[in-house]
């Protein structure tokens, strides 16, 4: 099959959070399979080109109609430890892509609208065919829209889309006026409930709901989520496009790339080790502290690492730092906020804490960094509010770091609680799981983890070792994405 993926990140060359891994994981395992796959992105000033080989111009002059003109693009292809990417360069005043950050402008729709249409674009200029087209979130949700109501009538006729929702909570409501600018135009065809206009905002269209009507098959990143948007309110107000179009939904738990995550082979680390000899691991922990200027006494080292926002149950997170101090624990964070007031706060605990030897948080994105304490940590903490699948929990897996998660979407489908979970054998649980969202909820779980590793250590690393071999490759969700592209490329 040949498959393009049309997508605003790609780990680990643009990355903010997981649909990056998502991307060049998923790419891995398919062109593994034997599967043709090319991945589209926006050519941002700021992406990472150190990950880039043999970035050249790969087609000149791509003209893409906007509005009432047209914008040339550069596209250029180049290779990210071998998946071969497209990057497509507008040349506008509107410098869509050259903002020195991924996301978080007032434009952002008109952006990623513009950047969907011109993947489209470029695909018909160079006569490229692919089987499945699989776009992702809100910012290439209007890709199948303007594939099924302006491409088909160009000979894009027998591609199929996949689209996968990895956050429900940013859909993409933009006024009409994207309407006009992507040659879609007929405001009242599309301004209306069964097509574009959002179910809540009488008067906006919203991108991702485009994605979900036109899409030929669309999912989450794992079945609890699908459970969720389609029987509670998380979705933010799809639901009821989602139980229209439910005979196309699905949920299909993500994997992580064991080519980058492995204990045994990661590149950032200075220490390798397995399941079998975890001396390497009490290594690395002896080296992010000497890194992070900890003390080495004896105690367990608790981590987080992900975005700072409410997603993530940051009041927990907050909690979690104090309370694995007050427990006798050490406390790593590694996360970045992007709402102004999440992060005043947490620079704010940054600055209390500085002299803290049993504590270090670090504020910004570091992919390096991030190796180090997933392999240096004892215990990870996912106290998540609501979770589509969470990667950081099945990497910490893999690493030998236990988790202790909120029991919601994909955290309840890979982590099995030590003490409590009913359906699986003691040798197969793996982590600590609790449901409520208050303080007490939270401890209960943190209690159980570090008093485990204190007062029982051989228990503790067993139950690291049953972690360590779980299988959250791609190697299932890898076999579930070909059989739905199959599906729908034969309907
Ligand atoms: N400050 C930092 N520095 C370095 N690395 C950092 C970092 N903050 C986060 N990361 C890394 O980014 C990834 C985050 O994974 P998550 O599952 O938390 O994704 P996120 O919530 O962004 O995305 C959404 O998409 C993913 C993929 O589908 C879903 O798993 C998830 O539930 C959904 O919310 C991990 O690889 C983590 O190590």
């Amino acid at each position: 099959m040949y498959i393009v993926q049309v997508a605003s990140e790609c780990a680990p060359v643009i990355k903010a959070g997981g649909l990056g891994d998502v991307v060049f994981g998923l790419s891995r395992e398919l062109e593994m399979r034997g599967h043709a796959v090319e991945i589209i992105l926006p050519k941002y000033d700021s992406m990472r080109y150190d990950h880039i080989w043999g970035l050249h111009e790969a087609y000149a002059n791509l003209t893409v109609n906007w509005y009432d003109g047209a914008i040339p693009c550069t596209v250029y292809c180049g290779w990210v430890y071998g998946r071969q990417c497209f990057f497509i360069e507008p040349h506008s005043p509107d410098n869509f892509f050259n903002r020195g950050c991924y996301y978080g402008c007032l434009d952002d729709h008109l952006r990623f609208a513009f950047f969907s249409k011109a993947a489209l674009e470029f695909l018909l200029k160079t006569n490229k065919h692919p089987d499945v087209i699989h776009c992702h979130d809100w910012q290439t949700g209007l890709l199948p829209v303007m594939l099924y109501e302006i491409y088909k009538y160009h000979g894009m006729d027998t591609q199929r889309v996949c689209y996968t929702i990895h956050n429900f909570k940013h859909q993409g409501i933009a006024g009409t006026n994207i309407l006009w600018a992507t040659g879609l135009n007929r405001e009242t065809y599309y301004f209306d409930y069964e097509r574009l206009r959002d179910n809540f905002n009488p008067f906006a269209i919203n991108l991702m709901k485009g994605g979900i009507v036109y899409s030929n098959y669309f999912n989450t990143v794992s079945p609890h989520h699908a459970w969720e948007a389609h029987h509670t309110d998380i979705s933010y107000g799809l639901g009821e496009t989602i139980r229209k179009h439910q005979h196309k939904f699905g949920g299909i738990l993500n994997g992580i790339d064991y080519d980058v995550w492995s204990p045994e082979s990661d590149r950032y680390l200075p220490y390798h080790y397995s399941p079998t000899n975890l001396k390497g691991k009490l290594m690395n922990k002896k080296a992010l502290r000497e890194r992070l200027w900890l003390g080495h006494d004896n105690k367990p080292l608790v981590a987080f690492i992900g975005r700072l926002d409410e997603q993530k149950g940051v009041h927990l997170v907050h909690h979690a730092i104090y309370y694995a101090l007050h427990k006798g624990a050490q406390f790593v964070l590694l996360g970045s906020a992007t709402e102004p007031g999440i992060n005043s706060w947490f620079a704010h605990e940054k600055s209390f804490l500085n002299d803290n030897p049993d504590c270090h948080l670090e504020l910004g994105f570091n992919e390096e960094l991030s190796h180090l304490i997933y392999a240096a940590a004892d215990i990870i903490v996912v106290p998540s509010n609501y979770e589509p699948c969470g990667l950081t929990q099945m990497i910490g897996l893999r690493y030998g770091a236990v988790p202790v998660v909120r029991g919601v979407g994909g955290l309840v489908s890979t982590v099995f609680d030590r003490d409590y979970e009913q359906y699986k054998p003691e040798e197969e649980r793996n982590g600590y799981v609790f449901y409520q969202t208050d303080n007490q909820a939270l401890e209960s779980a943190m209690d159980r983890a570090i008093d485990l590793w204190y007062k029982k250590p051989k228990d503790f690393r067993q139950l690291v070792k049953q972690g360590m071999t779980y299988d959250y490759s791609w190697n299932h969700p890898g076999t579930a994405y070909v059989g739905v592209y199959d599906y729908i490329r034969h309907r």
